[in-house]
This record gives C-alpha cells, structure tokens and sequence, in this order.
C-alpha cells in the first residue's frame, strides 16, 4: 500500500499571509492524525490541499503517491457540518450514493445493482436503514452526520478527510461517529485526517496530533505536543496543559483558547 499522504517542504498562503510553511508530513495506512489549531489557522485548507482543492505555494503534496485531486484516488471526505435546507427533498440514500462515481463503478444495470447494494451496506453500516428513505431536510443533526459518514466511507477511501465531523453532535452521536471511523481505519487501513476544536473526544483513537499555531507548527504523539512547553513555544505565550482522568485542559493567554469550552473554563480559573 502506498503512503496515503506525502508532504514536503509544503506552504500555503494567502496574499502576504502566511497559513503554515515549511510542513513535513507523512501519514500512514490506518494512521488516525489529529489536526488542531486556533480558527483561520490552517487546517480546513490543509484538507483542500489534499482533495487537489487548493494548490500549495511552496513545497509539493501526494495523495497514494499522486498529485491531489487526481481520478484514482479514493479519498473521503466529511465537510464542516452546515444544517441541512428543510426544503431539501434529497433522500438518505442520495446522499450516500453521491459518495461513489459512476465512472468506477460502471452505469449499466449492473454498475445500477451493484451501486445500491454498496449504498445500502453503507447506510447498514452506520445505523441509519431506518431513516435513510427520508428526505434529509427532514433528519436531525445527528442523523444527518452518520449519512455523511456513510458516504465519505462508501467509496472504501484510502483517505479519510474529516472537518470537524462531531460539531453540533450531543455524547452519544460523538461516540458512535469517532468509532465508525476509527472502526474504518482499523478493519480497511484507511489514513484519517481528523480536524477538531477538541480533542478529548477522539483521544482514545489518535496516534499523532498536527497542531497549527500563527504560522508554526507541531507533530507527534498527543502527549508530545499536547504539554505546557510545547504549547507554550508554539503560541508564543504562556499556556499550562494538564491531564486529569486521561483528558487534556488546557489553559493560556485568551489567543490561545478559542479551542473549546473547557478552555475557556480553564481560562477564566487561570486568568
Ligand atoms: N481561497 C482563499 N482566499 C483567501 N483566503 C482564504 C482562502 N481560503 C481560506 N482563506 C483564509 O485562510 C485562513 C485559514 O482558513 P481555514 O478555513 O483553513 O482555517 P481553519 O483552521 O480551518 O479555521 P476554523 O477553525 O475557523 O474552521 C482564514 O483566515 C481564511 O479566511
């Protein structure tokens, strides 16, 4: 299998702005990557980059060995959740099926028989057969984003490219979307990028942590860069990182806590 992500020497910027330079990053089959940062650090045009959205300014990106965005490649992707149009008549089913190109798997009646039953084990695989029928304007939040899953997942990616798939979801749905795709990456090797505000969540699944800060940036283990001095080199200002009950509390400077709601809560002990 090749590496399902190259990054060398890589840049991206907008204007006279600089989102992050010099990054270096290989990801593996079945490796679960976080990606963490302040809003506008980065990480959702990181994702771009790799679905051949946006090219880099510097440096060069592989995906399975090959520029981004190239037919071959089977990358999924889970976009930041934006509520569905209650007017939206697309079913369940749809929406998953947009998961797979025709041209891959063929359009004739076969290619037809073989599509539906692929949608259908995705739906099954997710939970959501009894609801997949319905219009999708008609699901919850939580409905809604195991749909999504299954259609990033349909495809049976090498990549998996998640942009904050558990925002708006309660415990119990965090839970069961963060184990479809650990679950994934385990049982087919698929490489996951998995951008979040928190990482607690998805603590238990992650093996390396890509943190962007202003410009800069950290990987390693979550231990290795979720810790005061890496945290505190990395934005610039004093940030104190504990771990209570094997989760991360992080405390700092207002700049460095846009994160999450136990940063702010930390923050507000702190300052
Ligand atoms: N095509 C573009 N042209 C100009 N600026 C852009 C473009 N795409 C993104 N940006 C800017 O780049 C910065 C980083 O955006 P990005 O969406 O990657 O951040 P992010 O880390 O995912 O943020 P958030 O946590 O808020 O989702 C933002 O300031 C954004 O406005």
């Amino acid at each position: 299998m090749s590496t399902p992500v190259e990054i060398r020497g890589a840049a991206l910027g907008f204007g006279d702005r600089t989102l992050w330079s010099a990054l270096d990053l290989d990801v593996a089959p079945g490796e679960f990557l976080a990606v963490l940062g302040p809003n506008g650090s980065g990480k959702t045009s990181l994702l771009r980059v790799l679905l051949g959205l946006q090219p880099l300014t510097a440096g060069r990106a592989r995906v399975a060995g090959e520029p981004p965005g190239g037919a071959n490649r089977r990358v999924g992707y889970i976009p930041q959740q934006r509520s569905a149009d209650q007017g939206l008549t697309l079913r369940g089913t749809d929406l998953v099926g947009l998961g797979l190109d025709g041209h891959r798997w063929g359009t004739g009646l076969l290619g037809l028989r073989r599509r539906r039953r692929l949608v259908a084990s995705a739906v099954e695989a997710v939970g959501a057969t009894s609801y997949a029928a319905s219009p999708i304007g008609r699901l919850s939040g939580g409905e809604l984003q195991r749909l999504r899953v299954a259609q990033a997942l349909v495809g049976e990616p090498e990549l998996l490219l998640c942009d904050e798939p558990l925002a708006s979801l309660d415990l119990t749905h965090q839970r069961i979307v963060s184990e479809l795709i650990d679950q994934r990456r385990r049982t087919a090797g698929t490489a996951v990028l998995f951008v979040t505000h928190e990482i607690n969540p998805i603590l238990a699944y992650v093996d390396r942590v890509l943190y962007l800060v202003n410009g800069q940036f950290r990987v390693g283990k979550p231990d290795e860069v979720m810790n005061s001095a890496t945290l505190t080199e990395l934005y610039g200002t004093r940030v104190e990182v504990i771990k209570v009950g094997g989760q991360f509390h992080v405390a700092g400077a207002q700049s460095a806590l846009c994160e999450d709601e136990v940063h702010h809560h930390e923050s507000e002990r702190v300052s």
